[in-house]
């Protein structure tokens, strides 16, 4: 499910790691602090850690860093491929947010990064059923993504791209399931979190869910 962008991840991860350094100017702003966000996530997990997107490893290498046992799912093998090189000690599994294998150990943490965005909205919170289910008691959700305050601030942001002529970042903007903060809250809320968000750039949040 949300497996529709699998091919674009395919072809990109060779240069992803440039991406996120900024060196593509379109991404610049949407990945800038990358490193202290993807520290921040890392900073509020615990325990056994399942991370969906795992994409080529970021995010997997911080959290083993802090001690935690790590489990990555994720889509693209292409992905999967560079992630397995950069941390050949972690399992990454081939799944995505909806459909993954049972894991064998309890889950105290669901992390991810830049990833969320790939469901829509009733995706997402199809996922987050599913979470609420498999997560031990006072469980977290810690997540970073793109969000918006509301839909204007997004359409303002559609604008900002085109008039700055960064076409692929105004495309992919409109393609994909950006969500506001306040369909994030519902989806959590709903389904028995408590949810917190902390802007980490002008693009990424932090959402922090706490399972009650
Ligand atoms: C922008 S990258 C983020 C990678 C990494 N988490 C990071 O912070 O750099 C998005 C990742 O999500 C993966 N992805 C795409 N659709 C997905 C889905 N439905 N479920 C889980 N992961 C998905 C992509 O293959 C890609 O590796």
């Amino acid at each position: 499910m949300g497996r529709e962008f699998l091919g674009l991840f395919d072809e990109w991860a060779d240069s992803y790691d440039d991406s996120v350094a900024g060196i593509d100017p379109q991404y610049k702003d949407v990945f800038e602090n990358y490193d202290i966000i993807l520290s921040r996530v890392a900073k509020c997990a615990f325990g056994n850690i399942l991370e969906f997107g795992a994409g080529t490893g970021n995010l997997s290498k911080k959290l083993m860093e802090s001690g935690y046992q790590v489990t990555g799912i994720e889509p693209s093998a292409a992905m999967r491929k560079k992630a397995s090189l950069k941390l050949p000690s972690l399992s990454f599994l081939e799944g995505d947010f909806i459909n993954f294998p049972t894991p064998a150990e309890p889950v105290h943490t669901i992390a991810s990064s830049f990833a969320f965005h790939h469901l829509t909205d009733s995706e997402k919170e199809e996922a987050v059923i599913q979470y609420a289910e498999l997560l031990q008691p006072m469980g977290k959700i810690v997540f970073a993504d793109t969000l918006f305050e509301t839909d204007d601030h997004k359409e303002f942001a559609i604008n900002k791209a085109q008039n700055q002529e960064f076409m692929d970042l105004a495309e992919d903007l409109q393609r994909e399931y950006y969500t506001t903060l306040s369909e994030m809250e519902r989806i959590f809320k709903v389904n028995g979190f408590h949810v917190t968000f902390e802007q980490m750039n002008d693009f990424a949040w932090l959402i922090i869910a706490v399972k009650k």
